[in-house]
């Protein structure tokens, strides 16, 4: 069964991250939350969220999907395919959910618990239908963190499970299937090992919040971002790999590096210690700009390893693509809409604007973008197909600025035999930024010479360039550097 209509229970950290992923992706999401500030702080969440999606993706994105507030557990869930369920980590009151929901939703409606740690048969204990709940644990933010650990418990069915592993790609996110259930999963399991070491490291007085973050991000945490634990430490071992890394550092294994297993007292001190020196730390910056400082980093390390075609980036690319692919068919009498963002912090430069570089960048997507409506996709380029820059003509005309709403359109000047000569234009509205004049030569990959496109691109080409003969030539073409203004 399709996954359309979606519910969403419980509207806090997690819920609206779920909601934000859901409607970016096309989903309808009603959503329950009893507090009264629920829709305000959903609101503020979906506000970041929408922010950074606009400088993450390239690729056109889906129409989005409608956000509806519900007046109830029953409601929301009526008509729901997939029930996602973020209420508090309290047992209590996840088995009351469920029992309202399962008053109105579809038998076979899919549970997914947000849980961080309650096992999957502990939950479906009470329901009427076990067989469709799982937990589908994510992380923080969920619009821009894709894995998500799926957990079947002793009753969840494989139909439920395959549902969920289908279903999450979807939404651009590598589901992890965890093999067995266990309390906290897997990544949980690793976040408290090294946050219980984290606090009696700042117990103890060894570091502050502050130096144990820079440790983390200066460090090791730049590692597990692109490489997780396993391959780090292979490489690690140097060229004898894993065998040797174990053999030399196995046996520290037994000496007193750790506490692990001791919890520190989680008395009042300790907190005040931590939350002292946190704010210390970051005080100054209010949480939502923290968080959007955070989003912003995170787009950026997601960019730079979608251009190494690595780990997250990769995920990100194959997203992409299957979100270009569902683009429709664009009106092509006019400039084609071939590229737009929002002008992401990693963009800027020390005077405060756009870099030049990133107008490239821009264009060269645009170009992308141009490829794909004629027919040279990831498809046609595996196959050999593909275009070349040949030249390149670049007008700054305004300045650029950070979160600007950029669109580049592109306009075919003329397209014989190998030869493609594209006009892009960047605006920001109706204003005038910058342009850009390409020409482009069709190449045969595999022989990495020029060549004919294939008979069904030389004909979209054709038919593009014969309908942009009609429209008036651009201003500016034809320029070059240090021509007067006339
Ligand atoms: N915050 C985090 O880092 C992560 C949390 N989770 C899990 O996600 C779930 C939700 O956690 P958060 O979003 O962090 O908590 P939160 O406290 O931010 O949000 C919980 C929301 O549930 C609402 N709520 C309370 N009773 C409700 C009810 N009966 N029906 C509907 N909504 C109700 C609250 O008003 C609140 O807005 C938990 O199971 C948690 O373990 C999972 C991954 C990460
Ligand atoms: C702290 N936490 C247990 C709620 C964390 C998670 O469950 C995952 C995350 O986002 O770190």
């Amino acid at each position: 069964m399709t996954i359309r209509n979606t519910a969403v229970l419980g509207g806090g950290v997690i819920g609206a991250g779920w909601v934000a992923r859901l409607i970016e992706n096309g989903h309808d999401v009603a959503v329950f939350d009893p507090a009264p500030d629920a829709q305000r702080r959903l609101e503020a969440a979906l506000a970041n969220a929408d922010a950074a999606y606009a400088k993450l993706y390239t690729a056109p994105r889906r129409p989005k999907g409608q956000v509806r507030m519900a007046g109830s557990v029953a409601e929301a869930c009526a008509g729901a395919d997939l029930i996602v369920e973020a209420v508090p980590e309290r047992i209590g009151i996840k088995h009351r959910v469920y029992a309202e929901a399962e008053d109105s939703a579809a038998p076979d409606a899919l549970i997914a618990s947000s849980t961080s740690g309650i096992r999957p048969s502990d939950l479906q204990a009470p329901l009427r239908h076990p067989e469709r709940l799982l937990v589908a644990h994510p992380f923080n933010p969920v619009y821009l963190l894709p894995v998500v650990e799926i957990v079947g418990g002793k009753r969840t069915s494989e139909e439920a499970i395959a549902r969920a592993m289908a279903f999450y790609p979807t939404l651009g996110m590598k589901p992890v299937r965890i093999r067995r259930e266990i309390e906290a999963f897997v990544a949980d399991r690793l976040l408290e090992a090294l946050w219980r070491e984290a606090l009696w490291l700042i117990r103890d007085g060894i570091c502050t919040t502050q130096e144990l973050d820079d440790i983390v991000r200066y460090g090791f945490g730049l590692r597990w971002a692109q490489m997780g634990v396993f391959d780090t430490y292979r490489v690690a071992g140097g060229e004898a790999g894993m065998r040797h890394f174990m053999a030399q550092f196995g046996p520290c294994l037994k000496w007193p590096w750790t506490r692990l297993t001791d919890v520190p007292e989680f008395d009042d001190a300790l907190v005040d210690l931590i939350a002292g020196q946190s704010d210390a730390q970051s005080g100054h910056i209010p949480i939502r700009q923290l968080e959007r400082i955070r989003d912003d980093n995170l787009i950026a390390i997601q960019k730079a390893l979608q251009g190494t075609g690595w780990g997250a980036g990769a995920l990100l690319a194959e997203h992409e693509t299957r979100l270009a692919a569902e683009a429709p068919e664009p009106d092509w009498t006019g400039p084609l809409p071939t590229f737009a963002i929002r002008v992401p912090a990693h963009w800027l430069d020390y005077n405060g604007h756009m870099t030049e570089s990133r107008y490239l960048e821009a264009f060269a997507l645009a170009t992308d973008g141009f490829m794909r409506m004629v027919g040279l996709d990831a498809e046609a380029i595996a196959a050999g197909h593909s275009l070349f820059t040949a030249e390149t003509h670049i007008r700054h005309l305004a300045e650029v600025s950070r979160e600007e709403d950029i669109a580049v359109t592109t306009q075919v000047i003329a397209a014989q035999g190998r030869k493609v000569h594209l006009w892009h234009a960047m605006r920001a509205g109706e204003r005038l930024l910058a342009t850009a004049e390409h020409l482009l030569i069709h190449m045969d990959l595999r022989r990495r010479a020029s060549a004919d496109p294939p008979p069904a691109v030389r004909r979209r080409i054709d038919h593009v360039a014969a309908l942009h003969a009609r429209l008036p030539r651009p201003e500016g073409i034809g320029r070059h550097v240090g021509q007067p203004k006339g």
